[in-house]
């Protein structure tokens, strides 16, 4: 193995370090009392570095405890045939090994040695109390006394466990250990998620220590607690890497954060919810800034911001028809979402957006919203709106292929353009996002006013963040309304973004354009069409429903000449204000080649001009399933707005579609309501193909954060390889979200659900004893943490579950709402 080959090339007088390169401790203590709650030694040793310009220290800088020698009695076991064995050593760790010895004379033979330049990887583990891992690469320069006392895994890495002891012992190891081996740097690298420093959780002060700045910073603000720590240290630093590297975060960008002071305030309003009040709103707005959003487009930032006039002064009318000009698209007053807000809604946004721009001279996309509306809302929007809010919504759908800088599918693969590794974290952010030049009185986020109507909604002491002890009233749990867009319509982006790394493009715009040329007609498509109304509003662009009214000359096969008269949907894209266009053409290329009946069919694409690309597509007039699952009336008892058997039927043609990307060895990624269309004869179709991976022979697992988070497979959150079954998760989620209005852990903030999906395993239904055995079932399949045991989508189809699915027309009560 490579990693191998170059640990054993290190001499002592190099230094090495996996990833970017951290600046080791200079002049850190040699005391090895650094315990759990001594939070100043470990702060102040943190601050000395950089992790974002660090550099490898060569041989010669100080490294305090180099010359020391650490002895003491540990409890030690292998990951061996003896792994269930604890067994007292004697811990030696010197300057080249380190030794375990059945007892204190070192002049006896030790029985495992391990050289120190083979140890790649040190971490807290939970297995037993004050354990921490060593992970070594196979070794030449190692020793064991027995095979069997290592490893029998025949893999280049094996693990043996140390405990100690007391936490202090603990610490002064990780310390000394840490400060010896050359591969370990002296501190936890951002971008390798092995926890290799000791950081901790103060019980005193309710503060995390000894990290990274921004990620203390991250877990303020988030409801990760120093229980959640003590329970699951590493899925923490799991997902801090995954939020971290997801929003493109970065050490200067929070460092520098203005808005944090007023985070900070409103940490502790969310600690001491009757701190809350109206006017400290402001910062709590910030906050969702801060946690979610934060990394928006800046080319988005202003128009969102200045443009939500029509919901804010207006409840959204059920449904009006608007004519349009193709030749210059006109905003309609719709929220095409089908979320209607009332007036009050709109009044405190407005207020909330005031004070956020009195308070912050930044403006970050407020995030994606998807208003689980629900009936009777207004009611409950109006006592809240008078109360004192105890928390904050947290942040519905991050998806925006588009607008973000993210790992793409071209760059990961194969569809279209180049082969490119998945980039490495680059910890840099975008410049600050700049001051908005919006009116005070029309410029409002909807994450502010989502955090007005937040409600804190602790998880359960078990972590477990559905089945809430009390049901929440209506309003409450509807989700936040997406973040709005130049016309006033909702924009998927909220809570954690996207990905958005720094990453090269993988192909030039000339590239992108010619091969955008080759899969679009290049001529004015005005004349062909006539637009009727505004379907939609997506990140990229907006969708309008049209007629068509004439064809291209010679552009179309005999056996594809579309019908004069359809009705088409065609999204109309600026592709100036694409900061991804490959992802535009990753789009358009999968859904060229993926006629299927559960997959929405793409017909022709036109790029208009160099700058205006327009994708026809078919219309699916029923709109998406989360529209539908907003608009379905719960009951009292908070049961399913859906029937089982419709949401069998739904989910079946959902997983039919599914079927056909992964037998093509495409990965869908994103599956969620949001991207599932209906049309009025209850057909169901995948849409939103921007996100897609192709598994190829030589790339048959992916390892990038792609989705959205709440929908995320854990392997996915805790940045492992995956393949197809993430979809299958998702889909196990979507069900959910049917059954319950909302995915789990949507009322916690991004971070801590993070946290929950890495840790929970498989979630927790609301009301399982509602809901009949084979849903159960199903769902245990698609939710199984344990990709081996995960449905393919295949198994899914033959599954019980669907046997009770209803036919297309059942569907039609949920389409009313249309109407
Ligand atoms: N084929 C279609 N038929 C009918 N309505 C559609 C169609 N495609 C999209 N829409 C509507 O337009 C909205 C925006 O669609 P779009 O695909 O642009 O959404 P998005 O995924 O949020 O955006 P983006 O892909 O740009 O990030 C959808 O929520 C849906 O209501």
């Amino acid at each position: 193995m490579a990693l191998s080959a170059t640990i054993n090339d290190i001499s002592d007088s190099d230094f090495q370090n996996i990833g970017p390169a951290p600046q080791p401790p200079h002049g850190r203590s040699t005391s090895n009392n650094i315990g759990y709650n001594q939070t100043k030694p470990i702060t102040k040793m943190m601050s000395q570095f950089d992790l974002n310009n660090g550099s490898p220290v060569r041989a010669g800088s100080p490294l305090p405890l180099k010359s020391q020698r650490k002895t003491g009695w540990v409890s030690y076991k292998d990951d061996g045939i003896l792994s269930f064995l604890w067994q007292k050593r004697y811990l030696i760790l010197n300057d080249s090994y380190l030794s375990l010895y059945k007892n204190d004379k070192s002049t006896d033979e030790p029985i495992l040695q391990i050289s120190l330049t083979n140890i790649v990887a040190v971490s807290r583990n939970q297995i037993k109390q004050n354990c921490f891992e060593i992970v070594r690469s196979s070794d030449r320069n190692s020793y064991s006394s027995s095979s069997s006392n290592v490893s029998s895994s025949s893999d280049s890495k094996k693990s043996i466990y140390i405990a100690t002891k007391t936490e202090v012992e603990l610490h002064s190891w990780l310390d000394a250990i840490f400060a010896k081996c050359p591969l370990l740097s002296g501190v936890s690298s951002p971008t390798n998620f092995t926890h290799k420093v000791h950081v901790g959780f103060d019980p005193e002060t309710g503060s995390f220590v000894g990290m990274p700045t921004n990620w203390e910073k991250l877990l303020k603000h988030s409801r990760i607690t120093g229980e959640d720590w003590n329970n699951n240290s590493a899925a923490v630093i799991q997902v801090l890497q995954f939020y971290q590297d997801y929003n493109g975060i970065n050490n200067n960008n929070l460092n520098n954060n203005p808005n944090n002071e007023n985070a900070n305030k409103l940490l502790n309003n969310i600690k001491n919810p009757s701190n809350i009040s109206q006017s400290s709103l402001g910062h709590k707005n910030e906050f969702a800034q801060f946690n979610g959003s934060r990394n928006a487009s800046q080319s988005n930032t202003t128009a969102m911001t200045t443009n939500l006039q029509p919901q804010r002064h207006a409840p959204t009318p059920p449904k009006a028809k608007v004519p349009m000009n193709p030749n210059k698209p006109q905003l309609s007053p719709l929220n095409t979402t089908g979320s209607r807000l009332h007036n009050v809604q709109n009044q405190y946004r407005q207020q909330q957006q005031q004070q956020r721009q009195q308070h912050s001279p930044t403006t970050a996309i407020p995030p994606r919203n998807t208003a689980r509306n629900v009936p009777n809302q207004g009611t409950s929007y109006q006592q809240k709106a008078g109360s004192p809010v105890n928390g904050y919504k947290p942040l519905h759908n991050m998806s925006n292929p588009y607008t973000k800088s993210s790992p793409t599918y071209l760059q990961e693969q194969s569809i279209g353009g180049k082969i490119s590794t998945p980039p490495r974290l680059h910890p840099q952010r975008t410049a600050p996002t700049p001051p908005t030049h919006a009116n005070n009185n029309t410029s409002v986020s909807a994450a502010t006013y989502a955090m007005k109507q937040g409600q804190e909604q602790r998880s359960s002491p078990q972590g477990h963040a559905v089945g809430h002890k009390q049901p929440l009233p209506q309003a409450l749990r509807q989700a936040p309304r997406k973040p709005e867009t130049s016309n006033g319509a909702p924009k998927k982006n909220a809570g954690v973004t996207k990905p958005r790394k720094q990453s090269k493009p993988s192909m030039s715009n000339a590239e992108i354009m010619s091969k955008l040329k080759s899969v679009t007609i290049n001529t004015d498509p005005t004349e062909y069409f006539q637009m009727i109304e505004k379907a939609g509003q997506g990140a990229s662009g907006s969708v309008y429903l049209a007629k068509r009214i004439n064809i291209p000359p010679a552009e179309f096969e005999e056996s594809e000449i579309p019908g004069i008269g359809d009705k088409v949907a065609i999204k109309q894209m600026i592709l100036s204000k694409q900061p991804r266009k490959e992802l535009i053409v990753n789009e358009i290329l999968v859904m060229k080649d993926s006629h299927h009946k559960n997959i929405v069919n793409f017909l022709e694409a036109y790029l208009k001009t160099e700058d205006d690309l327009w994708v026809v597509m078919e219309f699916m007039e029923g709109g998406s399933l989360t529209d539908i699952i907003e608009n379905s009336p719960v009951d009292d008892t908070s049961h399913s707005p859906l029937t089982e058997s419709q949401i069998a039927y739904i989910v079946r043609e959902t997983c039919q579609g599914l079927k056909f990307l992964h037998d093509k060895h495409i990965i869908h990624r994103d599956i969620k309501s949001d991207n599932v269309l209906l049309d009025m004869n209850g057909r169901v179709k995948i849409t939103d193909f921007g996100f897609c991976a192709k598994l190829t022979d030589q790339r048959s697992k992916r390892a990038t954060m792609v989705g959205t988070p709440y929908w995320m497979a854990p392997e996915v959150v805790k940045q492992r390889e995956y393949d197809e079954k993430v979809d299958v998760w998702s889909l196990g989620i979507m069900t959910i979200e049917m059954l319950e209005s909302e995915p789990p852990y949507l009322n916690e903030d991004p971070l801590k659900a993070l946290y929950l999906i890495a840790t929970n395993g498989t979630p927790k239904l609301k009301h399982p004893e509602k809901l009949s055995l084979e849903i159960k079932r199903f769902l245990s399949v698609c939710l199984c943490v344990d990709v081996r045991y995960r449905a393919s989508t295949e198994e899914l189809l033959h599954h019980g579950f669907f046997e009770v699915a209803c036919e297309p027309r059942d569907l039609m009560p949920l389409l009313e709402w249309k109407n």
